[in-house]
C-alpha cells in the first residue's frame, strides 16, 4: 500500500492568474524515505500543505495510508501523520518543555507519560540541557530539532518535513538525518523536501521531481542516475529534467 497517493491534483490560489499545481500525480510506498524535489516555486510546499490538510486543493485526490484527506478522515489522519513545517511553529516565549507539553496535549497525551516521552526525545535530539530554556534563546538548529520533536510526540507512521535541514549547521543536519534514518528503520514512512540533492540522493529510497506544478519524473535515485548515461548524480538528473533556466 502507498503511504501517500496524490492524483491529478490542481491548486489555484485565490487571486492567482495561473494554477500552482497542474494535475500533479505521484505515490510513495509505505516504509519509504521519499523526497519531493523541484526548483523554487515548483509547488512542493503547496503539495505538502494539501497532504496535511492545511490547504484545500482545487481538485484532485489525496490518500494518506489509504484514507482520503477529507473531513470524514481528518481525525484518523491527524493521528497517523506528523508535520514539520518550513517555518518554526513553536511559541518563542515558552520553554521547550512547555511547548512540547502543549503539542502533546493537542494529541490527548498528558501527565507522567507525556513528560517521560518529552524528556526521552529532548535527550535523543541533544536538547536535554535546554529543556527549560525559552525557545527564542535557541539557535536555529536547536529550534529546528525542537520543531521535529513537536511533530513526533504522537509517534506518527508518516512524517512529512518541509526542508528540515535548510539553514542549519553540519552537526544539526547530521543529527536530523540520522534521526530520519532511524525513524524510518522503525517502520515509519518519511516524505521530505530539500534543495540539497546530494543529501536527497543518499537519504531517499524514492524521489519525485516536480516542476511548474507537474510531476517530471519519479524513481529510485540510483536507478534515475543509471537510466541517463550522461548523469553521475541526482543533481545531474535534476538539471537534465528541469533545465538550467532560473525560476525568478
Ligand atoms: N498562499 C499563497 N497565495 C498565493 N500564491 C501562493 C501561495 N503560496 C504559494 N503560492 C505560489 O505558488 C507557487 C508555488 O509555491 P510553493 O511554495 O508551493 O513552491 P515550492 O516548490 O515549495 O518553492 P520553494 O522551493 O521556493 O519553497 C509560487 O509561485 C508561489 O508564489
Amino acid at each position: 500500500m502507498s503511504s501517500i497517493a496524490v492524483k491529478e491534483l490542481y491548486k489555484t490560489y485565490t487571486g492567482a492568474e495561473e494554477p500552482t499545481l497542474k494535475g500533479l500525480t505521484f505515490s510513495f510506498r509505505k516504509g519509504s524515505i521519499a523526497g519531493l524535489l523541484g526548483p523554487n516555486g515548483a509547488g512542493k510546499t503547496t503539495t505538502i500543505s494539501i497532504l496535511c490538510g492545511l490547504v484545500k486543493a482545487s481538485s484532485g485526490e489525496v490518500l494518506i495510508n489509504g484514507l482520503s484527506q477529507d473531513a470524514a478522515h481528518r481525525e484518523a489522519i491527524k493521528q497517523q501523520i506528523g508535520v514539520v513545517p518550513q517555518r518554526i511553529a513553536l511559541y518563542p516565549q515558552l520553554s521547550a518543555v512547555e511547548n512540547l507539553t502543549y503539542f502533546g496535549n493537542l494529541y490527548g497525551y498528558r501527565g507522567k507519560g507525556l513528560k517521560a516521552r518529552i524528556m526521552e526525545l529532548l535527550e535523543a535530539f541533544g536538547l536535554e540541557k535546554s529543556a527549560d530554556k525559552e525557545i527564542h534563546k535557541f539557535s536555529g538548529g536547536m529550534k529546528r530539532r525542537a520543531n521535529i520533536i513537536a511533530a513526533i510526540l504522537h509517534q506518527p507512521s508518516l512524517l512529512v518535513l518541509d526542508e528540515p535541514t535548510a539553514g542549519v549547521d553540519v552537526q544539526s543536519r547530521s543529527m536530523i538525518l540520522q534521526f530520519l534514518r532511524e525513524y524510518n528503520s522503525q517502520g515509519n514512512s518519511i516524505l521530505y523536501t530539500s534543495h540539497l540533492l546530494e543529501e536527497a540522493q543518499s537519504l531517499c529510497s524514492d524521489v519525485a521531481i516536480v516542476d511548474q506544478g507537474r510531476l517530471i519524473v519519479q524513481g529510485n535515485p540510483d536507478q534515475l542516475i543509471h537510466d541517463l548515461p550522461d548523469c553521475e548524480n541526482l543533481e545531474d538528473v535534476f538539471l537534465h529534467y528541469t533545465g538550467h533556466a532560473l525560476r525568478d
